[in-house]
């Protein structure tokens, strides 16, 4: 581990029933750095994301932040660490308005139950949730019920909820999955524009061109280890990971496009 590891996964381990879906997962994301998780379907990649948020519990192995054990922890006290995540599928409140989701962020602190049922939130929580909605684009949609969004919509109001927490590692588990062409561009500056005011970013994304686009390092996993870490330059030449993943994924490529 270096002084610019923010987090390390050691050694991870997890079964489910006979299947194994890490064995031995070791990486380490670089503080400061967009950092690319990639790898083809089902190498294990959420559930190192579970694990590490606290979403699942590991069989073996540790998860270090800040050099500090953050093993088997509950999602609210990794959430108050300063570690906030995104979804495959978004976990938005659909009967909710959009900006009545973002104040449920902001009182997550208190009992999520009373949250969902209280979202009204102090002036100021409610310019700051105002702010981050201006900030992904969403606006002048506060007012709409949060299911009328699009897809990728909804990607950002997902985005803008993890920033209320003001995070300084965020897990994002394929942003681009399933969003158009322009709001993928949309969430790749807004990313970039994060990361130049300091967040640290750890990418889970199928979408090739988009993870070689704004990660500086990228980690590739295939049957629940990681086989290549590095520049996305050197790591899509990489023959272990054109074997694993860039090879004969065409099916995979199409799903994503
Ligand atoms: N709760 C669960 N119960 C049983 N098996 C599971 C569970 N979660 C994951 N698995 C299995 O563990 C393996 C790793 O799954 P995981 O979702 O972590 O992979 P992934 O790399 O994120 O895949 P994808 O890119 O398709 O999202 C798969 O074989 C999956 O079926």
């Amino acid at each position: 581990m270096t002084t610019d590891t923010l987090l390390e996964v050691r050694g991870l381990h997890r079964s489910f029933g006979g299947v194994t879906a890490l064995a031995g997962c070791t990486l380490e994301v670089m503080s400061g750095k967009i950092n690319g998780l990639i790898g083809p379907n089902g190498s294990g990649k959420t559930t190192m994301f579970n694990i590490v948020t606290g979403y699942e519990r590991c069989d073996d192995g540790d998860v270090l932040y800040q050099g500090t054990s953050i093993r088997n922890r509950t999602p609210e006290a990794i959430f108050a660490l300063g570690i906030g995540r995104t979804f495959q599928l978004t976990r938005i409140f659909g009967r909710l308005s959009v900006l009545d989701n973002m104040l449920v962020a902001t009182q997550r602190k208190e009992s999520w139950v009373r949250s969902m049922l209280r979202p009204t939130g102090s002036a100021s929580e409610r310019d700051h949730a105002m702010e981050l909605l201006d900030f992904v684009g969403l606006a002048r949609l506060a007012g709409e019920l949060a299911g009328s969004l699009s897809y990728g919509q909804r990607k950002l109001l997902e985005l803008a909820y993890v920033l209320v927490a003001d995070p300084q590692l965020i897990l994002l588990d394929e942003p681009a999955g399933g969003v158009n062409p322009s709001l993928i561009n949309q969430l790749s500056e807004k990313i970039t524009e994060l990361n130049r005011q300091g967040k640290t970013f750890l990418v889970i994304e199928h979408n090739m061109e988009f993870v070689m686009g704004i990660c500086h390092s990228v980690t590739v996993m295939s049957y629940g280890c990681v086989i290549a870490a590095g520049p996305p330059e050197i790591v899509r030449t990489d023959p272990k990971v054109l074997d694993a993943y860039l090879g004969g994924t065409e099916e995979d490529d199409d799903d994503e496009s």
